[in-house]
């Protein structure tokens, strides 16, 4: 049995300094050596354009190409299960179902006689979305971009993945690609990927916002050129998966260590926490993990996500959630008695499960939600993907005579007080002719 090295807290014995230390990122301890190499390869992309995609694919991906576009014959050549395209379709279905109701919508009123205010909605015209395939492919983030941005309305559709070594693009994500109707795939990943949409190639044409989850270097690319003045938008930072569960002594610890475990094993620098108020629920939880463990096909890499991860006992199940409102998971599970009556005490996490029948993984697959999600703590203040995430809100206002009149003085007077004179001036000379 593979021995589970996680580090064991008492939340009640803690200084304020230590339990900061105990919700810190694993992710940020590597930032300073990824942004440096993330910022040379965007400049290398941004200045070299396709010829830095080919070269950084073969340096990071071992793939030599020759095209970058995914051809109609590659998407021909993709094959795929049966069983496999049912469960692409049947989890779609769900997806788009969960996703139209929340289509946001247009609304107008008259905010005074003669005074309509609108707000309407556009789809966003050329949008960049990213799929990551280093450690494994995730057609399922296919999906979960793709749907949104074809119920928000968007025309241009890009999507970017990283290319297998044989220089293929994997099937199942090209069979989620067609499912969306996405025909506009490139085989680029990581740093370069990001980049190669936010400033155009001669093969990638360049987007207004970009989406998608990914590994460090994926969400360092992000952040540094939606800074760049030229730069496009961008969702959120989607970056290594994150869990933390709340568990009482009513939780079954098998199902707890199967939840720890399926986030652990997207990667080195995943984090997963669990945090109750019984120290025995906690020796029962390491005992089975270490037992699933065994089997696990990436338990070398669960191994490592679960040595920089935390069991912390709290006094009480209330002091469990200020731990998780603090940390901010993108992943929070409620393996609690009763946890729907515990969601008012849910301030800040990407999606919530509750209950001992709703793991992690139906979100990430098929319950219907979406599973690109703030990570990094960016859920203080940041929500998951949805369709509004494509579109932007336009504001539409008119005005007749008697509307200005209504209003007018309203306005020159703060104009006024503000000292900007020719503001007040353009409602007055309407005002004062005849
Ligand atoms: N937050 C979310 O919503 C969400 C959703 C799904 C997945 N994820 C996360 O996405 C991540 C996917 O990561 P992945 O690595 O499997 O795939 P990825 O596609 O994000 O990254 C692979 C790319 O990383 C680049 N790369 C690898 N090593 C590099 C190095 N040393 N220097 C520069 N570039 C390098 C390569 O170009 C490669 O193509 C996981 O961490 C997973 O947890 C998050
Ligand atoms: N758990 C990931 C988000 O952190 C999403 C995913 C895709 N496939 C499996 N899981
Ligand atoms: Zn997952």
């Amino acid at each position: 049995m593979t021995a589970v090295q996680w580090t064991r807290l008492d939340w009640a014995s803690m200084s304020a300094a230590a339990r900061g230390e105990a919700l810190r990122r694993p992710a940020q301890v590597a930032s300073a050596s990824v942004r440096a190499s993330v910022e040379a390869i965007v400049e290398q992309v941004r200045v070299v354009g396709d010829a830095a995609l080919f070269a950084l694919t073969e340096r990071f991906d071992g793939a030599r190409l020759e095209s970058l576009a995914v051809t109609q014959a590659e998407f021909d050549a993709a094959e795929v299960s049966a069983n496999v395209r049912n469960a692409i379709d049947d989890a779609a279905t769900r997806i788009e179902t969960f996703h139209r109701a929340g289509v946001p919508q247009p609304y107008a009123l008259d905010t005074a006689p003669g005074v309509r205010c609108e707000r309407m909605l556009r789809p966003i015209r050329r949008v960049g979305l990213y799929a990551p395939a280093g450690s494994a492919p995730l057609p399922s983030t296919v999906l979960m971009l793709g749907i949104p941005a074809r119920l928000a309305g968007c025309p241009d559709i890009v999507l970017c993945t990283p290319p297998r070594a044989d220089g293929s693009a994997d099937p199942l994500v090209l069979a989620a690609a067609k499912r969306c109707g996405i025909t506009r795939v490139f085989k680029v990943g990581g740093a370069q990927a990001i980049a190669g949409m936010a400033f155009g190639t001669a093969s990638i044409p360049r987007c207004d916002k970009l989406f998608g989850p990914g590994n460090a270097f994926v969400t360092e690319a992000k952040r540094l050129v939606s800074m760049a003045g030229d730069g496009p938008a961008i969702d959120m930072p989607a970056g290594p998966s994150e869990v933390l569960v709340i568990a009482d002594a009513s939780a079954d610890p098998r199902f707890v260590a199967a939840d720890l475990l399926s986030q652990a094993e997207h990667g080195a620098d995943s984090q997963v926490i669990l945090v109750s108020d019984d120290t025995g629920f906690i020796d029962s939880v390491a005992t089975a993990l270490e037992a699933q463990l065994a089997s696990l096909p990436r338990r070398a890499i669960a191994a490592a996500a679960l040595a920089q991860s935390r069991a912390i006992r709290v006094p009480t199940l209330a002091d469990a959630f200020d731990v998780s409102n603090d940390y901010a998971p993108e992943h929070l599970i409620l393996s609690v008695e009763a946890p729907r009556a515990w969601l008012p005490r849910v301030h800040a996490a990407g999606s919530v499960f509750l209950g001992g029948f709703a793991p992690e993984a139906i979100g990430d697959y098929c319950s219907g939600t979406n599973h690109v999600l703030p990570t990094g703590g960016a859920a203080r203040a940041i929500s998951g993907l949805s369709v509004a995430s494509f579109q932007v809100a336009i504001s539409v206002q008119s005005a007749n005579r008697a509307g200005l009149a209504a209003i007018g003085a309203t306005a020159t007077t703060l104009a006024r007080a503000e000292g900007l004179e020719a503001h007040a001036r353009a409602i007055d000379v309407r005002l004062e002719c005849a």
